[in-house]
C-alpha cells in the first residue's frame, strides 16, 4: 500500500498551489459528513418522542429538520464534486503539459522506439485516469476517511465505547482483507493498460498508411490483427473484473453479519438498561451507514490500483532522459562553419550509417550532399542537428564541438528542411509563422516578397488567410517545400539543411523554388540534399558519400573539370539522360 502512495507523492506539487481550494473542499466534506451523521440522531430523537408521548409538537420541527438536511446534503455534495473536478483538472492539465514538453526534449532514438500512438496514450490517456483518480481520491477517499471516522467516534460516544472499538477493529479488518484480494487485480489491470496502448499504436501506424492498405486489399488482414488484440484484452479485463467483483461480494457478506453483531450488541446494552431502545435503532443505523464508505474505499481502491499502472508508467516516462545534452557556449549570430571530424555512426550496432566521415564547409558556402538512396544523406542532417549523437569523431562549428552550445541555440541557429514538410491543419500565416503570433503580416509580406512568392501568395484562394488541411493533400510536394523555406527564412537561422523534395516537381513551381533557395541561401552556409543537378550546379562544393564514406569531397567546379570525377561522371551521366 505504501509503495502506491508513495508512487503518487510526486504529484503532489500540482496540488499544492491550489491549497485555498483544497481547504474550502475539506470545508465542504466535513460539513456533509456532520449533516449525515446527525440525521440519525433526528430520528432517534423523533422515535423518542414517539415513546415518551411527549409534546407531539416537536415532531413537526424535527421532520422539517431531517428533510432540511436530506436536502443540504446533495447540495454539498453537488459542490465537492464540483470543486475537486476542478482541482483535478487544473493540476492534470499542467501534469499535460510537462510530459508534453519532456517528451519532445527527448532525442530521436527514444521517438523511433516508441510510435506516437503510445506517447499519446501516456500523455493523455493516463494522465486522463490520474485526473479521475485526483478527483475522486480527493473527494472519496478524505470524505469516505472523515465518515467512518465520524460514525465510529459517535458509536463509541453516544452509544458505548466497546461497541465503537468492536466496529473500528471490523471495519480495519474489512479494508485489510480488500486490500489484499485486489492486490490480485493489479497485474491484471496493468497489463490491460499495456495492450490497450500496444492497440491504439497498432491502429495508429496502420490508419498512417491507409493509402497502401487500401490499395493492395489488406484491410481484412488490419480488421483481424485488430479483433485479436481486443479479444486479448476483453479475457485479462474480465478476470480484472472478477477479482474485482469476487472480493465486492465477500465485503457485502462482512457487513450483513457486522450489522447482526452489532444488533446483538445493541440488544444486550438496552436489556442491560445502558441505552434505550431508540438508540439500538441508531446503532443499526450507524452500522448500516458504515457500509457505504467501506465499499467506496474499496472501489477507490480498484481506480487507484488502475491508476498506479499509470502512474508507474508516467514516472518511466518521466525517468527517460533524453541522451543528447547542450553546453552554454554562445554561438555567432552570423554563418558559421560546420566541420566533420572522423565522425561515425551507427543506428545499430555494427552497421555503420556513417564512417569516418570529415569535410569542412566554410561559413557562408554551399555543399551539396549526394549519394545513392541510403548513403547516410540525411543521418548527416540529422547528426548536424543533434537528434542523434556520433559513437566517434567530432562535429565542429565554428571550430567548436556541437555538444558545446545549448541546444535551443543550436536548433535555433539551423534550420532544416526535410522532404516530409510537415503542413499543420492551420492558416498559411499560422503554417509561415508556426502560431508565433509576434510575428506581423507586413514581415510574411515582406519576406515573401523577398524570396519571390508574392505571386504565389496572390495564387491563394484567401491569401494569408488560406486554411490548409493536414489530412488533405493540400499542397503539392514542391508548395509544401516552397513553404518551408519561406518559414525558414522568417526564422532567419544561419545554417540550413535542405533535404530536397525528390518527386517531380512542376516547371513553374521548380523555377519558384530555384529563385526562392537563391535569396535564401545568401550569406547563410548550406547543405543541401539533392537530387536535381539543377540544385547542386548552385553550391560551392560537392560531397559525394558511398555506404557512409566520403567518396569525393571538393570544390563543385573542380571536380568537374576533373573528367573521372565521381560528380563528372554523374553529371555526364545525368546530362545524356536529359539528351536522351
Ligand atoms: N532510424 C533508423 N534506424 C536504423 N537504421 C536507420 C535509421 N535511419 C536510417 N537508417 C539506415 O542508415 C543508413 C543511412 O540512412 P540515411 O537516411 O542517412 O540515407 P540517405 O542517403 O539519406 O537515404 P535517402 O536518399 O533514401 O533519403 C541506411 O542504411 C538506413 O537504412
Amino acid at each position: 500500500m505504501f509503495s502506491t502512495v508513495k508512487l503518487y507523492i510526486p504529484f503532489l506539487k500540482y496540488l499544492r498551489k491550489r491549497i485555498p481550494l483544497l481547504i474550502l473542499l475539506f470545508i465542504l466534506i466535513l460539513g456533509s459528513t456532520v449533516l449525515l451523521i446527525i440525521t440519525p440522531l433526528i430520528l432517534e430523537a423523533f422515535l423518542k418522542n414517539i415513546r415518551m408521548q411527549f409534546a407531539t409538537g416537536l415532531l413537526l420541527p424535527l421532520a422539517l429538520l431531517f428533510l432540511l438536511l436530506a436536502v443540504a446534503r446533495p447540495i454539498l455534495s453537488l459542490w465537492e464534486a464540483y470543486l475537486g473536478d476542478n482541482i483535478s483538472l487544473l493540476a492534470t492539465n499542467e501534469l499535460r503539459v510537462d510530459l508534453t514538453l519532456h517528451c519532445l526534449a527527448l532525442d530521436l532514438r527514444f521517438h523511433t522506439q516508441h510510435t506516437p500512438g503510445e506517447l499519446v496514450e501516456r500523455v493523455d490517456g493516463q494522465v486522463a485516469t490520474l485526473n479521475n483518480l485526483f478527483s475522486r481520491l480527493v473527494l472519496s477517499l478524505i470524505s469516505n476517511g472523515v465518515l467512518l471516522i465520524g460514525i465510529i467516534g459517535m458509536i463509541a460516544f453516544t452509544i458505548h465505547a466497546l461497541v465503537g472499538l468492536v466496529l473500528a477493529l471490523f471495519t480495519i479488518f474489512s479494508i485489510v482483507i480488500v486490500y489484499m484480494l485486489h492486490s490480485k487485480a493489479l497485474p491484471l489491470w496493468k497489463e490491460a493498460r499495456k495492450q490497450r496502448a500496444e492497440m491504439i499504436s497498432f491502429t495508429e501506424e496502420r490508419l498512417s498508411g491507409l493509402e497502401d492498405l487500401t490499395s493492395s486489399g489488406a484491410q481484412s488482414y488490419v480488421l483481424r490483427e485488430l479483433a485479436s488484440q481486443s479479444r486479448a484484452i476483453l479475457r485479462t479485463f474480465l478476470r480484472g473484473f472478477q477479482a474485482i467483483m469476487r472480493t465486492r461480494n465477500l465485503l457485502r457478506m462482512f457487513f450483513d453479519l457486522g450489522t447482526v453483531v452489532a444488533l446483538l450488541l445493541g440488544v444486550l446494552l438496552f436489556w442491560g438498561h445502558a441505552i434505550p431502545l431508540e438508540r439500538v435503532y441508531t446503532l443499526f443505523y450507524y452500522t448500516t451507514l458504515l457500509q457505504v464508505p467501506v465499499e467506496q474505499i474499496v472501489e477507490q481502491w480498484r481506480s487507484l490500483q488502475q491508476g498506479s499502472g499509470s502512474i508507474a508508467n508516467i514516472h518511466e516516462l518521466l525517468a527517460e532522459k533524453s541522451t543528447i545534452h547542450g553546453g552554454d557556449r554562445p554561438l555567432a549570430s552570423e554563418a558559421l562553419e560546420v566541420a566533420f571530424e572522423r565522425v561515425s555512426f551507427q543506428y545499430i550496432e555494427d552497421t555503420y550509417a556513417l564512417q569516418d566521415l570529415s569535410f569542412v564547409l566554410p561559413a557562408g558556402k554551399t555543399l551539396g550532399l549526394l549519394g545513392q538512396t541510403g548513403s547516410g544523406k540525411s543521418t548527416v542532417a540529422r547528426l548536424l542537428t543533434r537528434l542523434y549523437q556520433p559513437q566517434s569523431g567530432t562535429i565542429l562549428l565554428n571550430g567548436h564541438p556541437i555538444q558545446d552550445y545549448a541546444l535551443a541555440d543550436l536548433r535555433r541557429a539551423i534550420g532544416i528542411i526535410t522532404q516530409e514538410v510537415h503542413i499543420f491543419n492551420a492558416t498559411v500565416r499560422d503554417n509561415l509563422t508556426l502560431f508565433d503570433d509576434s510575428i506581423s503580416d507586413d514581415v510574411i509580406v515582406q519576406a515573401l516578397e523577398q524570396l519571390k512568392l508574392t505571386d504565389w501568395l496572390k495564387r491563394l484562394p484567401e491569401g494569408l488567410d488560406t486554411v490548409l488541411s493536414s489530412r488533405e493533400q493540400a499542397l503539392s510536394a514542391g508548395e509544401a517545400q516552397l513553404l518551408s523555406l519561406a518559414r525558414l527564412f522568417l526564422r532567419n537561422p544561419q545554417v540550413i539543411i535542405l533535404d530536397e523534395a525528390s518527386s517531380r516537381i512542376d516547371p513553374a513551381t521548380e523555377q519558384l523554388l530555384d529563385q526562392a533557395l537563391k535569396q535564401l541561401l545568401q550569406g547563410r552556409t548550406a547543405i543541401i540534399i539533392a537530387h536535381r543537378l539543377q540544385t547542386v550546379m548552385q553550391t560551392d562544393l560537392i560531397l559525394v558519400l558511398e555506404n557512409g564514406r566520403c567518396r569525393e569531397f571538393g570544390e563543385r567546379e573542380a571536380l568537374l573539370q576533373q573528367p573521372d570525377s565521381a560528380f563528372a561522371t554523374m553529371y555526364r551521366l545525368a546530362a545524356g539522360e536529359v539528351r536522351q
